[in-house]
C-alpha cells in the first residue's frame, strides 16, 4: 500500500448531488472533421460515483470524444450536459468552473515549477482574482484563504504520495509520479467529473496500482470518473460500466462482465 493512499481522502467540499439525473449526459454526438466521420450519433451517460471505462481500437473516437466532453472541440451536432445544465456551447473554461477536470495521455505539468507549486496554481485557478486593490480590501481575508489552500495542498500531496517530493521540480520526476502531480492538480478542489485519458500508459504495476486506488478513492467521495485505457485488465478491475467505442460509434455497452461476454466486442476490440 502506499504511502498516504490508505488514508481517507481529504476533505473540500462534497460534490453537489444531481439527484437521479446522470452528472454527464451526451445526446446524439456526431463531430466531422473535414471528409472525416469522428463520431456518429454517441450517447452516454455518466453517473455521480461511479467510474466510467470508454475503450475501443486505435482511432476509434475516444480523444476526440474527450475533446468535445470537456469543450475543446465543439461537436459538429448533438447535445452535451452537465452537473444540471445544457453546457453544448459553452468552453473548456466554463465546464472547468461547473467542476470537471481532464488529464491527458502526456502529463502536463508545470514542469519547472515545484511539485507544490503546480499543486497550488490548480487551487489558485479558481478563487483570486480582482487585481492589486481587491487584494489590499481583502487582505484580512485573503491570508486566511491563502492558509486554507496550503492546508488543502498539504492534504493532497499526502494523499497522492507526494509529500517527499514537493520541493522538487515537477518535470524532473519520473513519469509515473508527473502522473501524480497531475491527477493532484485535477483533484485539489474536488471536481465533480474528472476525465482521465490513458492514466496508465507508461507506469508500471506498482504505480498503476497506486492509480486505482486514488481513482476508487475518489470514486467513494462521490466523484464521477471517465476513464480512456488502453490496459483492459484495469479497465475491467476499475469500472462500474464500460463504453465501447468502434469506428465512431458505441459498438457496446455495460458491465465489465458483459463487455468481456460481448461478442462484437471481442472481434472489434479484445481479440
Ligand atoms: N483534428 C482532426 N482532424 C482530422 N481528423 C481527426 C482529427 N482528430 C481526430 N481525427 C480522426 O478522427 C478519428 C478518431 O480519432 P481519435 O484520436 O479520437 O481516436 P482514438 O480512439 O482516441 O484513437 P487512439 O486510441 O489512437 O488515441 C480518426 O480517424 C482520426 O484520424
Amino acid at each position: 500500500m502506499p504511502s498516504g493512499v490508505s488514508k481517507p481522502a481529504p476533505a473540500a467540499t462534497t460534490p453537489a448531488a444531481t439527484g437521479d439525473r446522470p452528472l454527464l449526459r451526451l445526446t446524439g454526438i456526431s463531430k466531422r472533421f473535414g471528409g472525416v466521420q469522428a463520431l456518429t450519433d454517441v450517447s452516454l451517460d455518466v453517473t455521480a460515483g461511479t467510474v466510467r471505462g470508454l475503450i475501443g481500437p486505435n482511432g476509434a473516437g475516444k480523444t476526440t470524444l474527450f475533446d468535445v466532453i470537456s469543450g475543446i472541440t465543439p461537436a459538429t451536432t448533438g447535445r452535451v450536459e452537465f452537473a444540471g445544465q445544457d453546457v453544448t456551447r459553452q468552453g473548456s473554461t466554463g465546464r472547468a468552473r461547473l467542476g470537471m477536470r481532464r488529464t491527458f495521455q502526456r502529463a502536463q505539468v508545470f514542469s519547472w515549477l515545484s511539485v507544490e507549486d503546480n499543486v497550488l496554481a490548480a487551487l489558485e485557478w479558481h478563487g483570486g482574482g480582482g487585481g492589486v486593490l481587491a487584494d489590499l480590501v481583502a487582505w484580512p481575508k485573503r491570508r486566511s484563504l491563502e492558509k486554507a489552500r496550503r492546508e488543502r495542498v498539504d492534504e493532497v500531496l499526502e494523499w497522492c504520495g507526494l509529500a517527499d517530493s514537493r520541493r522538487v521540480a515537477a518535470g524532473s520526476l519520473p513519469l509515473g509520479l508527473q502522473r501524480l502531480v497531475e491527477l493532484a492538480r485535477a483533484i485539489v478542489d474536488e471536481p465533480r467529473l474528472l476525465l482521465l485519458d490513458e492514466p496508465t500508459s507508461g507506469l508500471d504495476h506498482g504505480e498503476s496500482d497506486r492509480f486505482g486506488e486514488l481513482i476508487q478513492s475518489l470514486r467513494g467521495r462521490g466523484a464521477a470518473v471517465l476513464l480512456v485505457e488502453h490496459d483492459a485488465g484495469f479497465v475491467m478491475r476499475m469500472c462500474d460500466r464500460i463504453a465501447v467505442l468502434n469506428l465512431g460509434s458505441v459498438l457496446a455497452e455495460g458491465t465489465p462482465a458483459e463487455i468481456q461476454a460481448d461478442e462484437a466486442v471481442r472481434d472489434a476490440y479484445l481479440g
